[in-house]
């Protein structure tokens, strides 16, 4: 005994050693439990993610590179590869039905909380599969497709401030323009009119003059960040609240109340809607299941969501549709004759239709590609599996463990679009026969699967299906070359799968979003 008693009185319980000693154990422990024991343990990943001592999703939240290097994880791993402590991604198409299927007992993670805004949970960010339900139902008069053609002329008048300002750029010899920035603020002011009834006439301009764009840039990737670490989101909440705004960062929100206030006034004073073409007009008449009108909070959060989940998807289309074709030859000439023709055999017009512009079928396929190759949320979707477990691409996973699939990499499998699934070939969606273009549209994740699709899919295509057939008619386009006087700002451009290259004509980024920044363009009017 006299030596242990010799070693308390050297080292007492506080020493450092001994407290470094245990944790070091408590880690270790920790970190066998997760590689052997863990429900997860059989799947194979990284030995560190695997461990549970390293995020690996932080680390791709941190330095925006999700997309290509979830590919490149899959293609070391195979279908079914452990992400996080907690969590795999699954590649497999045929996981696609049972991860998103209706009356899934799968729900969404606590990821999706750090995406709400100030005004509290929206039909993105609300878990609780039946709550979601309630809500989708009672919001669905503002996203019905029998008002798309309301909607429509919103989008023309925002057409037209892109083309004029496009036109000016032309005529005062600048026809390099950065068509990131413009097509951005050309979503912002299309949602604008879409959700409130009135654009906010930054296109005109050509300018975003509260400098918001970084700012919203900066928003989403902080708010991905955090979503991949849960806990720490209530923190972050309240420092966002203490902390000073920046400047510019109130301004859109206080035009967005500004413009519901009045709204409301309006209604009041008139004691009915008075037929406005707008979602707030809808989620004004919005009823909750014990038959309560909505909330000023609940119709603030709704429009927020339209503002934010409507701008910087369709933005990034349009961006990588111009990339994929005008980058081309061959596409882009297709796209143009196909155009051309239809004008001058008046099958089309402008302002185009929607309706017509779903006739321009090589036009539609090359959409569809690029929503392929280029989704806007390349993120892996996660979702919580619930009680019972479910069965997934063969493997049984238990309850509370999370199961995601990234749109990204789905679209770039070989099970789910063929060995050149990596190929821009938009033949591929007018060759295939009926049996074909149902399983590619299955295996398409670009607007998510299931009940919690996309809300506002028949609006982005509708916009993105108006606007760039416009610009393709009206203009020659080609990408600025990189050069030691151009005005690039990267030294080298970034594609969509991560390749850096000075061929680049854009810049991406791989987070939530995929958004490409530096997109310079040479323009002139086809018609000079
Ligand atoms: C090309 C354009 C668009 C793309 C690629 C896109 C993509 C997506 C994706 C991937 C999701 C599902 C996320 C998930 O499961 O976690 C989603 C959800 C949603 N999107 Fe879009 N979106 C687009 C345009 C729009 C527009 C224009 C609006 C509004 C007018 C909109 C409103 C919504 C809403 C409300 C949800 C949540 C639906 C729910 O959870 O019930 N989106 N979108």
């Amino acid at each position: 005994m006299a030596p242990f008693w010799t070693l308390c009185q050297v080292v007492p319980a506080f020493h450092p050693a001994i407290i470094f000693g245990a944790a070091a154990s408590a880690i270790l422990m920790y970190a066998f439990y997760n590689i052997l024991f863990h429900p997860l343990a059989r799947i194979p990943g990284p030995i560190w993610v695997r461990s549970g001592l390293w995020s690996w999703k932080s680390t791709r939240a941190v330095k925006l590179d999700i997309g290509w290097k979830l590919l490149e994880l899959h293609e070391k791993y195979g279908k079914i590869v452990r992400i996080a402590r907690n969590e795999a991604s699954i590649c497999d198409p045929g996981a696609i039905e049972q991860i998103f299927k209706f009356k899934s007992p799968l729900q969404k993670t606590r990821f999706y909380e750090s995406l709400r805004g100030v005004d509290g949970h929206n039909l993105l960010t609300t878990i609780d599969n039946q709550k979601h339900g309630e809500i989708r139902r009672a919001e669905s008069p503002a996203y019905a497709t029998k008002l798309l053609a309301d909607f429509e002329q919103n989008v023309d008048s925002c057409c037209n401030d892109l083309i004029g300002y496009l036109d000016r750029c032309i005529d005062a010899g600048k026809g390099t323009v950065d068509l990131s920035e413009i097509l951005q603020l050309f979503a912002i002011d299309v949602i604008g009119e879409l959700a409130l009834g009135k654009s906010f006439g930054f296109c005109a301009i050509g300018k975003d003059p509260y400098n918001l764009l970084p700012l919203l840039v900066k928003f989403l990737e902080i708010a991905c960040l955090v979503g991949t670490q849960p806990f720490v989101s209530p923190f972050v909440m309240w420092l966002s609240k203490k902390l000073p705004e920046p400047p510019s960062a109130g301004a859109i929100p206080g035009i967005v109340r500004g413009r519901i206030d009045s709204r409301l006034q309006e209604y009041k004073e008139q004691g009915t809607n008075s037929g406005h073409h707008d979602t707030l007009e809808r989620f004004m008449s919005c009823r909750n299941p014990d038959g309560s009108e909505y909330s000023l909070q609940q119709i603030r959060a709704a429009t927020g969501l339209v503002l934010g989940a409507g701008s910087d998807t369709t933005a990034i289309t349009m961006r990588a549709m111009i990339r994929f074709v005008v980058g081309d030859p061959r596409i882009y000439s297709k796209v143009q004759e196909e155009i051309d023709d239809a004008v001058s055999s008046g099958a089309i017009t402008f302002p185009l239709s929607y309706s017509d512009a779903c006739k321009l079928s090589y036009f539609q396929a090359c959409l569809k590609e690029t929503l392929r190759l280029h989704p806007a949320v390349p993120w892996a979707l996660p979702r919580l599996v619930g009680a019972g477990g479910a069965t997934i691409a063969g493997h049984f996973f238990t309850e509370g463990t999370e199961v995601s699939m990234s749109p990204f990499v789905v679209h770039r499998r070989p099970e789910a679009y063929g060995n050149d699934a990596a190929v821009f070939r938009p033949e591929r969606w007018i060759e295939a026969d009926a049996e074909e273009l149902r399983t590619m549209e299955h295996n398409n994740l670009a607007f998510g699967s299931g009940p919690r699709v996309c809300f506002g899919k028949a609006i982005g295509m509708m916009e993105v299906s108006k606007a760039m057939p416009l610009l393709f008619w009206k203009y020659r386009m080609g990408f600025t070359p990189r050069s030691a006087t151009s005005p690039h700002k990267h030294a080298a451009g970034r594609a969509v799968d991560g390749c850096v290259s000075t061929s680049e004509p854009y810049f991406v980024t791989s987070q939530w979003v995929a958004v490409q920044s530096d997109f310079w363009c040479d323009l002139a009017r086809r018609t000079d």
